[in-house]
Parts: structure tokens; sequence; C-alpha cells
């Protein structure tokens, strides 16, 4: 087992990295249990791959369980299901100090963080992501949140887990697709400041993908750290240090918009592309080799992941994807900062962009 921490004073909690972990999960997550229970939240897919582990190792601890199984998919972060949830868990007496169990992916964990920040003004949490999406970025750093009409995760909160168990033994169950997408938030630790996790990531993306357990948990490891170090530094994304986490997501969450935050598009695949254009409008603008956009580009499509609009299938006009922009909550005093890139591992936000340059470079990038 591996041990990562987030150093966040008295909200400071673990990440514990094990193959097997939710076999053992009765024992790992007992100090949780704080009246001998705990309430699950989890989606249909994952309750057929994994909710049955979790529950048999907390049976054998004499933890008693109760599960509420949601539709999987994106649609999950809405309103609707977080009154569900938040009635549900009213329902059976959760109380503060409680901590719910979100197991699942990026849509559970975010849902499941945003009901435990808000019930009853808070109560506790304990993520166990099942995808490497969830694994490597979202169960770690206490963004929470659902959608809204106007955009991806509008509504939501910074509110920290009390522990994260990763098991990547769940990754052997989840279809190839969503491992894939999951890999494009690894290889952003890459390119954000760290040319050398980029360089092990070109190396090593095919024995991750097919599957080999030491690529994943090396991986799963470097990502968590990264995460950990710069949420420690900016846990509400107000200096600037944490925004990097936000490469690729401004030009990804527009793709994301336009596609319906539908299957069309998985968030791991519009991030892919969000990366690429964000390296590719750096070039344009003379801020980094063009030779380093192009490897960026080349080894997302290698791996299979969109690196191009028409590879995410998006056709909208560069203004149409503007204005979803527009919505981002980087937005400061009517000015948008972008994530570029001066190169491979030398990300920055960039406060001065301007959206006519972006809707032209979009609209050329057709
Ligand atoms: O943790 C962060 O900070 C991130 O930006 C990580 C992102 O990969 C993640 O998708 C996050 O939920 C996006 O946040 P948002 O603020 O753009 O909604
Ligand atoms: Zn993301």
């Amino acid at each position: 087992m591996s041990r990562v921490e987030v150093a966040l004073g008295d909200r400071s909690y673990a990440i514990d990295i094990m193959a097997g972990a939710l076999d053992r999960a009765g024992d790992l997550l007992a100090p949780f249990a704080r009246r001998g229970r705990f309430a699950i939240v989890t989606d249909e897919a994952v309750a057929q791959a994994q909710l049955g582990r979790l529950t048999a190792s907390l049976d054998a601890a004499g933890i008693a369980h109760a599960v509420i199984i949601l539709p999987s998919g994106e649609a999950t972060k809405s309103w609707a299901s977080l009154e569900r949830v938040t009635d549900w868990l009213l329902d059976r007496e959760v109380e503060r100090n409680d901590n719910i169990i979100a197991l699942g992916g990026g849509v559970i964990g975010d849902l499941t963080g945003f009901a435990a920040s808000i019930l009853k003004r808070g109560c506790g949490f304990v993520q166990v992501p099942t995808t490497l999406l969830s694994q490597v970025d979202s169960s770690v750093g206490g963004k929470t949140a659902i959608n809204a009409r106007a955009g991806k995760n509008l509504i939501g909160s910074f509110y920290q887990p009390a522990y994260v168990l990763i098991d990547p033994a769940t990754l052997d169950t989840l279809p190839a697709r969503e491992v894939r997408a999951g890999y494009a938030e690894v290889v952003k630790y890459g390119l954000i400041d760290d040319a050398g996790f980029f360089g092990w990531c070109e190396a090593n993306a095919p024995a991750l993908l097919a599957g080999n357990a030491d690529a994943r948990e090396h991986a799963i490891h470097r990502s968590v750290a990264a995460k950990a170090a710069i949420v420690g530094e900016d846990e509400r994304e107000t200096s600037g240090r944490r925004a990097l986490l936000n490469l690729g997501h401004t030009f990804g969450h527009a793709l994301e918009a336009e596609t319906g935050f539908s299957d069309r598009l998985l968030h791991g695949e519009a991030v892919a592309a969000g990366m690429a254009l964000a390296f590719a409008f750096s070039a344009r603008m003379g801020l980094c080799p063009a030779e380093d956009a192009a490897r960026v580009a080349a080894h997302l499509s290698a791996v299979g992941l969109p690196a191009t609009l028409a590879d995410a299938g998006v056709a909208a006009s560069g203004q149409a994807l503007v204005a979803h922009m527009m919505h981002d909550k980087k937005m400061e005093g009517g000015r948008l900062p972008f994530l570029l890139a001066r190169g491979i591992g030398r990300t920055f936000l960039a406060k001065d962009v301007d959206l006519a340059e972006v809707a032209a470079f979009l609209d050329e990038a057709r």
C-alpha cells in the first residue's frame, strides 16, 4: 500500500492506494464508520461491478450499510439527483459526524461530496473512486459539484473528504474507453509542470492502458502526489496555483457543453482535446514551440484520445464555443484567464488572452 497525504491543517486527510483495497475496506474504513454504519452512494454500473466487494468486506467487519444506486452517466450530476440523495440520507437519519461513502467515478464523487457539504450544513464523506479519472483527479482536492443548464460544475463547493481509498484493481472491469478518458488527466500532470512524467507517459501508456498493474499504480501515485501538493498550496484556487489543474478544461468544458454533457464526449476526452487545443493556441501565439504542441497532440492521438475539434466530433463555430467559455469559473472582471504553455511541463495562467483570437483560432482549427 502507498499513502499520500493532503496537508490542509485540521482538514488534512490520507489517500491510500492498494490493489485489492475494496476487499479490505471493512478494516480500512472502520475508523470512519462513526456509528458502526455507512450510507453508500453509487451508480448502476459500479453497483454491478464493485459494490459486492465493498459490502462483503463491510459485512465481515460488522459494519452496517445502506445503499442508493443512481443511473450511470453525467446526467446524474443534476439538481434532481442531489434532491434524491439528500432526501435519502435524511430518511436514513444521517448525522453530521457520519461519513457517507461515494463509491464510483467523478459523477458520483462530485455529487456525493456536494450533498455531504450541504446536508445538515456539512457532514463527513469518504471517496472510494473506481475509475481512473476519479482515482487520479476528482476524488482528491475537494471540488464538489453538479452541472447547471449553463454549464459544467457551476453549482458546487470546496469540501474535502475525510479519506480517499483507491483500489486500482477496479480498473480491470472498466471499459477501455473510460480508462483512456481518465488517462488524459494523468497526462495533464506531466504537461503542467513535470516534463519527465510526460516522457514516462509516452513510454508507458501502452502498458498502462493494456492493464499493467505496476504502470497503473505508478501513474495513480504520481498523479495524486502532484495534485495533493497543489491543493495543499492553494485549496480554493485563489493564488493561481490550483488553476493549473484546469489545463485543457476551458476548451474542454466548452466541448462538453456543445455535446450536451453526453456520452458522445466523456470529460477526459474533452480535456484531452482541450489540452491539445491549449498547446496549439499557445504555439500559434508564439508562446510555445510548435514541436511541443505537435508532440502533445501526437501522444494523445496515439493512445486513441481526441486531439482536434474534429476528433471530438464538434463542428461549432469559434464564437459558439467562446460563448460557452463565458460561464467559466475563472472569469475575472469580464476577462477569462487561460491555461497556456511555454512548452511541455511549462503551463501558466495567462490573464490577457483576447477572446476574439481564441474564436478565430477555433474557426481555423475546425
Ligand atoms: O481539482 C481541480 O482543481 C481541477 O481543476 C481538476 C479538474 O480535472 C476537474 O475536472 C475539476 O472538477 C474541474 O473544475 P472546474 O473548476 O473547472 O469545474
Ligand atoms: Zn477534469
